[in-house]
């Protein structure tokens, strides 16, 4: 169990992460979700030890980074995904892979099996300063792959990747959390993240402000566009209007009455909707839009 504790930073008079408290399971995606600069890399920051909080403390298998040999013990459970920047031009991937896998294990066992799984056989081999924008950052996330460890921080990973990679990576997220791993990762591709986060945090002004379990998440919404005729139709019904012009209506609100009239309205006037759970988008417009 990862926790974090009465956490508290800032840079300066900016309060970044304002006391918060969470617990993370193991065989878990979390989801840290917020506009830019809102602190999602702070926290993952703090929890790496790389930046160290005013306030509060994160325990991992109720170690604390409070000794150096606490540090050693606890980065041996905690990766994050690397900067590109941070790779030797000069090194072939399969020479990273080796590294992180040694590293963190002593034995580059898995290496050839992670090149297979992440499809990158055919340039593995050459030097990374050869490497384009997505080859190394699939690179960089089949490091933290070959570190195995049981948690992993990833931040932005599918950034700059065509759909393909983000699919390919996908994949390997969810079977990482078959494995067991807990992985917390910031990310702004949210339909993305909807497939396989198990839970999604909404971050504001230093505080958690949703923490939403998408396993919990089955109640059904009417999801409309906004339009004249739309507006004059679902005037006397309860509807929640999102800054994108989506207009939400709960069914579990509606009376069946009121459900086949609405429903007759919307064929009469051939209006085009969708019946689903809300989305982490509709959240994000919710939470964020102006
Ligand atoms: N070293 C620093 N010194 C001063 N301010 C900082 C520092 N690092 C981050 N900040 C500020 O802290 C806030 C949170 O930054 P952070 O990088 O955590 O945001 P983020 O949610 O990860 O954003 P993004 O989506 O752009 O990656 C921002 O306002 C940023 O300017």
């Amino acid at each position: 169990m990862l926790k974090i504790k009465n956490v508290s930073l800032a840079f300066g008079e900016h309060q970044v992460l304002d006391n918060l408290n969470l617990e993370f399971k193991q065989g878990q995606i979390i989801g840290l979700v917020a506009p830019n600069g809102t602190g999602k890399s702070t926290l993952i920051n703090v929890i790496l030890h790389n930046l160290i909080p005013q306030r509060g403390e994160v325990e991992y298998d109720s170690l604390t980074y409070s000794s150096n040999k606490n540090e050693v013990k606890l980065h041996k459970s905690i990766c994050a995904f690397p900067d590109q920047n941070d790779l030797f031009p000069y090194m072939t991937g399969r020479d990273h892979l080796k590294l992180y896998a040694d590293l963190w294990h002593n034995s580059s066992s898995s290496v050839n099996e992670i090149i297979s799984q992440l499809q990158m056989a055919s340039y593995i081999d050459k030097k990374t300063a050869t490497y384009s924008l997505g080859m190394k950052q699939r690179l960089c996330f089949a490091m933290v792959v070959a570190a195995d460890t049981s948690v992993m921080l990833l931040d932005e990973i599918m950034n700059g990747l065509d759909p393909q990679n983000v699919s390919l990576i996908s994949d390997v997220l969810i079977e990482l959390k078959r494995k067991g791993k807990l992985l917390i990762m910031a990310s702004h591709l949210l339909q993305n993240l909807q497939l396989y986060a198990d839970r999604v945090l909404f971050l504001k002004s230093g505080h958690v402000i949703q923490d939403i379990n998408l396993q919990d998440n089955k109640e059904l919404y009417l999801k409309l566009q906004d339009s004249n005729k739309v507006e004059s139709i679902i005037k006397n019904i309860k509807h929640l209007k999102l800054a994108n012009g989506l207009n939400l209506i709960s069914l579990a609100e509606l009376d069946n009455l009121k459900k086949e009239k609405l429903m007759q309205d919307l064929a009469l006037n051939l209006i085009p909707y969708k019946v689903e759970p809300i989305s982490l988008e509709d959240l994000f417009e919710i939470h964020y839009g102006e």
